[in-house]
């Protein structure tokens, strides 16, 4: 299995963020995660990307205990996972090509990434990567002059070019019109099926999920609420699924850890 997590739990302050979070996804499998906002959508993606422990439970990821793992080995884990965040983190002073060269900075010796992030020996490759989310012509261009639409794709363009074994996109096209948005969740569900890369992204668009994946997975209060083939997913479902948001559990009692994205 590329990600398995078995009755996974995350707490933060009082507040159980997820709750017993059983599921497993095979090698080259792609589902969407859809559910209300708070439910937990981000909080499953970071325990996938080894960017929080479970409390509780196990997560598995392409055949490894991330956290059984030595730090080096987590590394070299990490480095086989490409994630794409809702805002990637880029430094402002950063040129979009270094910062999709960074993409592939685990994946090398520290001196030989370093070069390479200093000098990307493959601009071209880079510039062809950028052109798949309509962007080649920013390939110069400084991270801090882009719109957030532009550094949403920035984002996708580095896990694309990083051709991770799973890829966890977190609510990737938020700040793309609906055109490109499609076209994103395409590209990227594309490449995955090309390379048999396992995919997991977490959407507010519930056209956009049943459009693009055979499998959808839906959270609320921090539980799997369904977890179907896209065909089975009906107006009912969706109607119990987001009516009466709410938020999950109750307030924190003390300042909490922010899940903040980072590099995967
Ligand atoms: N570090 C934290 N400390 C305390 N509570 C948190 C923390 N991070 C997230 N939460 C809470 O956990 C719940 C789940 O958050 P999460 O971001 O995973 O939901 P989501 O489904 O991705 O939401 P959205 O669709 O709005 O992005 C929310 O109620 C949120 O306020």
């Amino acid at each position: 299995m590329s990600l398995t997590l078995a009755a996974a739990s995350l707490t933060r302050g009082k507040r159980r963020l997820l709750d017993g979070i059983s599921l497993t996804l095979a090698q080259g499998e792609q589902a969407a995660l859809i559910g209300p906002s708070g439910a937990g959508k981000s909080s499953l993606i970071s325990l996938a990307a080894t960017l929080a422990a479970p409390d509780g439970g196990q997560v598995s990821l392409l055949g490894e205990a991330p956290w059984q793992l030595g730090a080096r080995a987590r590394r070299a884990l990490r480095a086989r996972i490409a994630c794409v965040w809702q805002s990637p983190p880029l430094p402002a002073r950063q040129r979009v090509i270094h910062a999709v060269a960074a993409g592939r900075l685990g994946q090398t010796g520290t001196l030989a990434a370093l070069a390479r992030l200093m000098l990307p020996r493959d601009g071209s490759a880079i510039e062809r990567t950028l052109a798949r989310v309509e962007l080649a012509h920013k390939l110069w261009a400084r991270s801090d002059v882009l719109s957030g639409g532009e550094r949403q794709r920035v984002g996708v363009a580095r896990a694309l070019y990083q051709a991770g074994e799973l890829v966890l996109a977190d609510e990737p096209v938020s700040a793309l019109d609906p055109y490109l948005a499609a076209q994103t969740v395409r590209v990227l569900c594309e490449d995955a099926r090309a390379r048999g890369a396992t995919l997991l992204m977490s959407l507010h668009s519930v056209e956009l999920a049943l459009a693009h994946f055979p499998r959808i997975i839906a959270l609320r209060d921090g539980r799997v609420a369904f977890d179907l083939p896209a065909s089975e997913v009906d107006e009912a479902r969706l109607a119990a699924l987001y009516e009466g948001d709410s938020p999950a559990g109750p307030a924190l009692s003390s300042p909490a850890t922010a899940l903040t994205p980072a590099r995967c």
